[in-house]
């Protein structure tokens, strides 16, 4: 979940907003929450007292704080709606005990988290409108950025298309500063990074009969681990799946570092057999063929930026991804340790997800070897994080206009200060100018 606040007069003539933060909090997870709503505030109360230092005391009625949750959410509202809303009143109830404007917490589409995230990219980046050195506003010719999240419970794919969009749910006509664009957009429900890793899990155990040990090719060799069955079937992404046994039932899984095996049942989460489009991505989805440039944020971030930083491994071509998948599953889970040990938590999983992104990137959405070097795995730009936050904020607030904002006011301004600068200029020659010519008068006299 994402909180906004950013101090509402700190906009200018556009409704750009030039200071902003934000405050992403997590939480517990679908399981603590499907009987009571969680104890509120237990990670809120640190985001908003951050707020109350942030914007000054005198701001605090005049500045817009919203609350939008995602796919962990549309999780929790698909196994049990009045968890899912219990879980936001309680956390309204909260924010609104709060000196800020309120305005509201909703769950967000997957739609609407895909469309928001590709308009916070471009607008960081100023793909829609920048200045130009009179101060008056541009429409860059370049292309916009497609954007790809890949967060804790869905992934979305989101970029502007010239081709025609088969399936109406995937288009988006966006109007923004006077310019129109066609999106295509698509979120994938339960194939977000946890979900994924549940769903593996949950492929796993059925395959080996729901044996009291069964062994995981996708975690290191050297690692083991107990688990219940429960933290495997407490997701509607694994409901299917779930077995008759009684859910407490603990099953010890023993890692085995198999990088070809791990590919083999990571692939099996996917279905790239059925498309009644011209083209699909997987799971029946129209997808038409990805262009441009794209940055790919959030867990694609985190598994890159492992892979390079970690296993010291450069990620230009799909061939890269998928060494270094296998190279990463092929590592014990001591010498994982010894290079990230701060990392522990999430070692045992680089290998599966690392492979699942090689092949959502390359199998899913099509990137081959022209087009997947136009990824930027990258989680900001500039001091800001990508995300749909920012997007949300912007078209909540009615920051980005659909008509392309006037520049006449700024021009002016501009004109002036290059007049008066000129008159001073001019001025100062002249008068240089003077002083010579009667130093030199006087020269010639004497
Ligand atoms: N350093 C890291 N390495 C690997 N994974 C990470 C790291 N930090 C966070 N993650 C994981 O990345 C995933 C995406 O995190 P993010 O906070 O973007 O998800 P989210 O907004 O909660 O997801 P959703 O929108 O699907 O509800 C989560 O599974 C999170 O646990």
């Amino acid at each position: 979940m994402f909180i906004y606040k950013w101090p509402a007069d700190k906009e200018n003539d556009t409704g750009v907003v030039s200071e902003h933060s934000m405050c992403d909090v997590e939480g517990p997870g679908i399981s603590s929450y499907s009987s009571n709503p969680p104890a509120a505030g237990t990670s809120l109360v640190p985001c908003l007292n951050q707020a109350l230092r942030d914007v000054p005391t005198e701001k605090h009625a005049g500045t817009p704080l919203y609350l939008g949750a995602t796919a962990g959410m549309r999780l929790l509202n698909i196994t049990n709606v009045q968890a899912s809303d219990a879980v936001l009143s309680t956390v309204a109830a909260m924010l609104k005990s709060y000196p800020f404007d309120f305005r509201g917490a909703k769950i967000l589409s997957g739609e609407e988290e895909g469309v928001f995230g590709w308009v916070t990219a471009n607008y960081l980046l100023e793909n829609f409108i920048k200045r130009g050195w009179l101060g008056e506003w541009i429409q860059p010719q370049k292309k916009t950025l497609g954007a790809m999240d890949f967060g804790g419970a869905s992934t979305q794919i989101t970029f502007e298309t010239r081709d025609s969009i088969e399936d109406p749910r995937n288009e988006v006509m966006l109007k923004l500063y006077g310019q129109v664009y066609k999106v295509y957009t698509h979120s994938f429900l339960c194939y977000g990074r946890d979900q994924v890793l549940k769903r593996l899990l949950s492929k796993l155990l059925q395959a080996a009969s729901y044996q009291a040990t069964i062994t995981h090719p996708c975690w290191p060799t050297g690692y083991h681990k107990s688990l219940s069955l429960s933290s495997v079937y407490n997701s509607p992404c694994t409901e299917k799946e779930r077995p008759s046994l009684a859910l407490n039932t603990t099953v010890t899984v023993v890692g085995t570092g198999n990088g070809s095996f791990c590919a083999l049942h990571v692939s099996k989460l996917f279905d790239f057999t059925t498309c009644s489009f011209s083209r699909c991505s997987f799971d029946g989805i129209f997808q038409p063929e990805v262009s441009g440039n794209f940055i790919a944020f959030s867990a694609f971030f985190y598994t890159v930026d492992f892979i390079q930083a970690v296993m010291g491994t450069p990620v230009h071509l799909p061939s890269d991804l998928k060494d270094a998948a296998e190279t990463v599953c092929a590592t014990s889970w001591s010498e994982l340790l010894q290079k990230a040990p701060k990392l522990e938590k999430r070692l045992p999983d680089y290998c599966a997800v690392s492979t699942f992104v090689y092949l959502l990137t390359t199998k899913g959405y099509n990137f081959n070897n022209r087009s997947f070097p136009n990824i930027a795995f990258q989680k900001k730009a500039g001091e800001t994080s990508i995300g749909w936050a920012l997007g949300y904020m912007l078209n909540l607030t009615n920051m980005i206009p659909a008509e392309k904002p006037s520049s006449h006011k700024s021009m002016l301004y501009n004109y002036w200060v290059i007049l008066i600068l000129l008159f001073v200029v001019t001025t100062l020659t002249s008068l240089v100018t003077a002083v010579c010519l009667l130093r030199h008068s006087k020269s010639l006299t004497i």
